[in-house]
């Protein structure tokens, strides 16, 4: 690739349902951003973003299955090293900028420590050509203001999202009136302000919000982004030179360490409206604040030609219909990230998916007692679903939209 400068990288990161797909696939529609190329990377086996993201002709997409922060076998260099081969081998025309979509629990730190001046040294060939050819250029932080200071609270790395940050944007300010026990927007952006003092925030549906601004290149200095941001970094760095980071040598990632675990759940065949709002309710039930997301792509009985996609951040659930399936990949397939909860409650839960017998009902029934203290009442509310006598807060969507992850 000749170059008369190297290729700006965007880093976008942001919490598990942020908006960082939602914010992607609007800046894409935009001709002002055409030639860029998107790396994607999801965390769990399947991927999903991967079809709901859309790229244009001109532009260019690499998903990667595995986190960024931890997988070394799917770090950021090896990801922006295939576009540099795509285009040198003319598989894809030139791009001017590239956008790097991490997953909603990746740390910042070994990510930007791969990229930056100063960072992890280059090792070989590879790294080489990824230093010439791309540099570190922003740092885009979606924060979702109903969920961050209980996502902040509870998990670490979305502070250091937060830190890192060189720009932040504040999503979800269109979802209705603030509840009473949340925090109004300006106190939040205080609370960002402790973390991250320098970083503009702007409001992703105020008038003052552009694209071209958030995603314009610029310098990223760490060292202006605070002393904990050097901190982190320095450590990543020793970390990196020790050759531990966040790989514990087993092959599992510090997120499974630290109890998320991610569950790919496939199913050929569609599957009855009525199974699928039975999983969400019991899922709900069962995991509650331990759900932390949960996204899929669903062929219905009733539409199969029609894929119904869900979206569940935290609490909230969210659904549409698309036009057509997005792939060839007709499959129903859903990516539930849960903390602390046994892999196997959810695979049992998806039995109701596929269809239940009365085994299988007993079955679940008592995975859902063994695992909370209002058990009893958690049987009572799965028996009623059964016998389709609680009130459904959850009924697939008839509504259709071309654009993958419509606001609101
Ligand atoms: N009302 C509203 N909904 C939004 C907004 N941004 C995103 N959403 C919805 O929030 C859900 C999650 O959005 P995504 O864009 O998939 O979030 P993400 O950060 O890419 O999610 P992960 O990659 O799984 O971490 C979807 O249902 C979106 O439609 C927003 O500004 N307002």
């Amino acid at each position: 690739m000749k170059l008369d400068q190297p290729i700006p990288v965007t880093i976008l990161t942001g919490f598990l349902g942020a908006g960082k797909s939602t914010l992607l696939n609007e800046l894409l529609e935009s001709e002002s951003f055409a030639d860029t190329a998107v790396i994607i990377n999801e965390f769990g086996d399947i991927s999903i973003d991967h079809d709901l993201v859309r790229v244009n002709k001109r532009e260019m997409m690499v998903t990667t299955t595995g986190c960024l922060c931890c997988t070394v076998a799917s770090d950021i260099r090896t990801s922006l090293f295939e576009l540099y081969d795509a285009v040198e081998s003319k598989a894809v025309p030139p791009f001017k900028r590239v956008i790097v979509e991490t997953t909603g629990l990746a740390d910042p730190a070994p990510i930007i420590n791969q990229v930056t001046p100063g960072g992890l040294p280059a090792a070989g060939f590879r790294d080489h050509v990824v230093a010439r050819c791309f540099r570190l250029s922003g740092v885009v932080c979606a924060i979702d203001v109903t969920t961050i200071e209980e996502s902040m609270e509870r998990h670490f790395e979305c502070m250091k999202q937060v830190a890192f940050a060189d720009f932040i944007v504040l999503t979800k300010t269109d979802v209705g009136p603030e509840p009473a026990e949340r925090r109004p927007i300006s106190e939040l952006v205080q609370q960002i302000r402790k973390i991250n003092a320098a970083a503009p925030i702007v409001d992703r549906h105020g008038a003052e919000f552009e694209f071209a601004t958030a995603f314009a290149p610029r310098g990223y200095v760490p060292s202006e982004q605070g002393a904990d941001v050097e901190g982190w970094l320095a450590l990543e760095q020793a970390l990196a030179e020790q050759g531990q980071a966040h790989d514990n040598g087993a092959g599992a990632s510090r997120h499974a360490a630290a109890g998320i675990q991610t569950l790919a759940l496939l199913e050929d065949r569609p599957v009855s409206a009525r199974n699928l709002a039975t999983f969400v309710k019991l899922l709900n039930a069962v995991a509650g604040s331990q759900l932390l997301r949960l996204k899929g792509l669903v062929g219905l009985e009733d539409d199969p030609d029609r894929p119904l996609v869900v979206h569940g951040v935290q609490h909230a659930i969210h659904q549409y219909r698309l036009p057509a399936w997005p792939s060839d990949d007709r499959r129903t397939r859903m990516v539930v990230i849960t903390h602390g909860i046994d892999e196997a409650t959810v695979k049992n839960l998806f039995t109701t998916i596929t269809g239940l017998s009365t085994r299988a009902k007993a079955e679940l029934v008592l995975t859902a007692a063994g695992l909370s203290l209002l058990g009893v009442a958690l049987v009572a509310g799965i028996l009623l679903i059964f016998h389709g006598r609680a009130t459904a807060p959850f009924e697939p969507s008839a509504v259709i939209h071309d654009v993958p992850n419509p606001k609101g």
